[in-house]
């Protein structure tokens, strides 16, 4: 007889082994932590349109429920990575928290609430000053501002060459936000300008106390889960184990130099989850 049960991708390092050797051992005390764009959910030229892909979410309802918790890290607003997830209501998401912003609000599936400080006033500065900047850099046509509340994300993917703009925003917007006390964000085609005190490793660290957890599986695809990456690290000299995986990509490399496993992109990440479903459900 034939089986449905797909294969898990082995880790390339030895710390990455223990790590997913450890999450099988004992689900119960892993937390499975997730990027947003770029990992759970592909990307798309239009920020708005971006949606988790069902097959990863599919994979959460049935992985979750063997799990301590598993976290979205994102840098969108936490209320629009749950509405763009499509996670609220689902069942088996019960246990599932979002921390969006980079750490700054917080969404738990069994309250179903969202808090989130009010943003510093330089994000308001920014909002006044950054049409104008942009139009004296000729860069008001070819770039798209996301107003994401508690943050600025000047956009370049759709400009004629999305690179160029975005070498040429980089000093002016690294100045603006200076000036305004807040912090360049630099992602895939995006610059982003936020409140600072923040990001995704802190949030990890944070989360993971929380729960109290023995292991953690984080996986990324940009630059901004660097900081993960160095919190999963540093928490293995401290007892928890880890698993970094990279969401590859041809538009960055420098998770993929410092992954425990690399897969093909948002796909292969729902693949993965999969897989890990299958296994603990077989455990
Ligand atoms: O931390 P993340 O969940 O990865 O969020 C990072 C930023 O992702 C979004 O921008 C990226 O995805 C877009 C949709 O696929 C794409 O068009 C853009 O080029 C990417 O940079 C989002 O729009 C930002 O707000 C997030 O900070």
């Amino acid at each position: 007889m034939t089986s449905n049960r797909s294969t898990l991708p082995e880790p390339t390092t030895p710390a990455g082994r223990i790590g997913l050797a450890a999450l099988l051992d004992a689900p119960a005390r892993a937390v499975v932590a997730l990027d947003f764009d770029g990992t759970l959910a592909p990307i798309v030229d239009d920020p708005e349109h971006a949606r988790a892909d069902t097959r990863a979410v599919l994979a959460l309802s049935r992985l979750t429920p063997h799990l301590a918790a598993v976290v979205i890290v994102t840098g969108r607003p936490a209320a629009v990575a749950v509405e763009y997830g499509r996670f609220r209501g689902v069942a088996g998401l019960e246990n599932l928290v979002v921390l969006g912003h980079y750490g700054l609000e917080r969404w738990d599936a069994a309250t179903d609430r969202v808090s989130a400080p009010e943003p510093p006033r330089g994000v308001h500065e920014v909002r006044l000053e950054l049409p104008d900047l942009l139009r004296s850099l000729d860069a008001w046509n070819t770039t798209w501002t996301e107003d994401k509340g508690s943050a600025l994300a000047v956009h370049t993917r759709r400009a004629p060459d999305p690179q160029a703009t975005l070498d040429l925003l980089r000093g002016p917007l690294g100045e603006l936000a200076k000036r305004h006390d807040l912090v360049v964000e630099p992602g895939r085609y995006v610059l982003e300008l936020r409140p600072r005190g923040m990001d995704k490793g802190r949030a990890l660290t944070g989360f993971l106390a929380e729960r109290r957890a023995a292991m953690v599986l984080f996986a990324g695809d940009d630059l901004g889960d660097l900081a993960a990456f160095e919190a999963v690290e540093e928490l293995r000299g401290r007892g928890v184990a880890g698993l970094t995986v990279c969401s590859g990509s041809a538009e960055v490399h420098a998770l993929a130099e410092r992954a425990d496993l690399v897969v093909a992109g948002p796909e292969a990440i729902a693949d993965l989850l999969g897989a890990l479903a299958d296994a603990v459900e077989g455990g």
